[in-house]
């Protein structure tokens, strides 16, 4: 059996930890797909080149209310999606030649077939050959979790996985789940002129955000898409062509393709960790400790396969984490999850770090909150916006910001100042009016909430 210094399994955020400092190490590199893992190949990257592209395509609809009137000639759905991916197979590929054939790498062994554990520090590679390492570092993260209903593998469906690689666009689209996932790619295919029809479990769509920016975006929703709340599909089939979904309601809803968005389930399963002494929990992601250690002695863990945030910034940051302690282990540094941003990026945009309102009563937290609409900033006025806002949370006696929710357009970019604010421990005051706030931009937003904060002090 052939003995490595380390193994990695999962080309995603673990294939980031090998540089210099590992010159001399003999590792493995374990993926059976594609280089790169789900960010680059079927997940951030080509999503949010398909969300930009949306967003272009859907110009002409909201134009008019400017008194500029604009038509859509078209959408050359063949060139969107090979612009796309002609951007990034070829990243995937160049990843894998790298890591094969530089130089650089000249320790670096590749194995592409599916492994898993077969003993303690054990992984058989899939090639036939088994192979035993010092340390592993487990970064296999996860796949689609499609729900068992009754005639739903006969009927045909597609994931996030094969969504973007459609050979044409439908003229129906139902989509299965109100997540993330199915918010943007309901943005996505809406704008490119695609019937869409959301079909959700619960009574809120991105449930899990700030109840009054869940209740907005439904209510947006509802306007764009056929929205089917409070509701299950109790059995698929399809006849002549079209996916019918029977739903609990006795409705049906009929589409030409179905996207299952119902979450994802991690990797451990097929990677069979228990085998290597592994523990995981009882949604079956691997536990970690505060510095990425595996209950094993030498194995690490990162990114979807145990964070509780399935982000690719996460995903990054563990691996920087998981890179040191391989290399330091004495000396371990532990992992920062204090304030995790996340943006959906539909329309409109959402972006949200810390406490919801709901969370903070919950725990029992003392808050005070702020709300500004775009409709009363200048820049709000320009764009003729009438539904964003950003709503915050403070601590009313330290003026520490708890939490920070905004709805409408460029919310990715404007929550950054807040992420800022609260890693840093800065005062709200301080934040808005210790610094200049460009007039009449968008960031007039954040600077007005953190005014309206109504603190006791300061
Ligand atoms: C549609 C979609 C859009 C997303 N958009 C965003 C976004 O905008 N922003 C954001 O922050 N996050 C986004 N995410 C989440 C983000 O993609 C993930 O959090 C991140 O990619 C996880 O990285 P990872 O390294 O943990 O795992 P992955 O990137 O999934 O890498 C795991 C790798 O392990 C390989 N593997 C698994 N099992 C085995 C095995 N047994 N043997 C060999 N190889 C194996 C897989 O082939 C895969 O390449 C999105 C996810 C999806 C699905
Ligand atoms: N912009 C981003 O950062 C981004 C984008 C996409 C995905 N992601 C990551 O990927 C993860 C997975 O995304 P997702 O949208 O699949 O999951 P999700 O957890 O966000 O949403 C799953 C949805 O499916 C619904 N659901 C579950 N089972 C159902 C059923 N049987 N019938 C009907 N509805 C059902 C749930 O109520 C929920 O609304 C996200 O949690 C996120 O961390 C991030």
């Amino acid at each position: 059996m052939r003995h490595f210094d380390l193994v990695i399994i999962g080309t995603g955020s673990g294939n980031t930890i090998p540089n210099a400092r590992f010159s001399g190490w003999d590792i493995a590199i374990v993926e059976h797909g594609k280089f790169g893992g789900t960010c680059l190949n079927v997940g951030c990257i080509p999503t949010k080149m398909f969300v930009h592209t949306a967003d272009v395509a859907e110009t002409p609809a909201k134009s008019s209310r400017l008194g500029v009137d604009e038509q859509l000639l078209g959408v050359r759905w063949p060139d969107i999606r090979d612009r796309v991916f002609g951007r990034i197979d070829p990243i995937a590929a160049g990843g894998r030649d790298y890591r094969e054939n530089h130089p650089d790498n000249a320790k670096v062994t590749i194995y592409d077939q599916v492994a898993k554990f077969v003993g303690h520090k054990q992984l058989d590679t899939g090639t036939g050959e088994t192979i035993t390492a010092d340390r592993f570092v487990i970064a296999a993260g996860g796949r689609p979790m499609i729900p068992d209903i009754p005639g739903l593998a006969e009927t045909g469906f597609h994931t996030s996985d094969t969504v973007m690689r459609l050979e044409k666009l439908p003229k129906r689209l139902a989509i299965l789940g109100g997540g993330f996932i199915a918010a943007e790619f309901a943005h996505v295919f809406s704008s490119f002129g695609v019937r869409v029809t959301l079909i959700n479990r619960s009574g809120r769509l991105l449930r899990g955000h700030d109840s009054d920016i869940c209740s907005r975006f439904t209510e947006l929703a509802t306007k764009r898409w056929d929205v089917r709340l409070d509701t299950t599909v109790a059995r698929a089939e399809r006849q002549n062509g079209a996916v019918r979904l029977h739903l609990d309601d006795g409705d049906v809803v009929e589409a030409d393709e179905l996207l299952v968005a119902t979450g994802r389930t991690p990797n451990s399963d097929r990677l069979a960790v228990e085998a290597t002494g592994v523990e995981v929990d009882e949604n079956g992601k691997v536990v970690v400790d505060a510095y990425q250690r595996t209950s094993v002695d030498g194995i690490y863990a990162l990114g979807d396969i145990s964070s509780p945030y399935e982000l690719k910034h996460v995903a990054n940051h563990e691996a920087r984490v998981v890179r040191h302690n391989l290399l330091d282990p004495d000396h371990p540094l532990e992992v920062n999850h204090r304030f995790v941003p996340h943006a959906v990026f539909t329309e409109p945009q959402i972006a949200t770090v810390g406490l919801t309102e709901e969370q903070a009563r919950e725990q029992g937290v003392r808050y005070v909150t702020a709300h500004e609409d775009y409709s009363s900033i200048a820049y709000g006025w320009a764009m003729e916006d009438t539904t964003g806002f950003a709503k915050i949370l403070a601590d009313p006696d330290t003026g520490l910001l708890l939490g920070a929710h905004i709805i409408g357009p460029q919310a990715s970019t404007l929550i950054q100042p807040l992420v800022q604010a609260m890693s840093f421990g800065q005062h709200a005051r301080t934040v808005a009016t210790d610094q200049y706030w460009i007039h009449p931009a968008l960031p007039e937003l954040i600077e007005n909430a953190l005014l309206k904060l109504p603190l006791t002090a300061g």
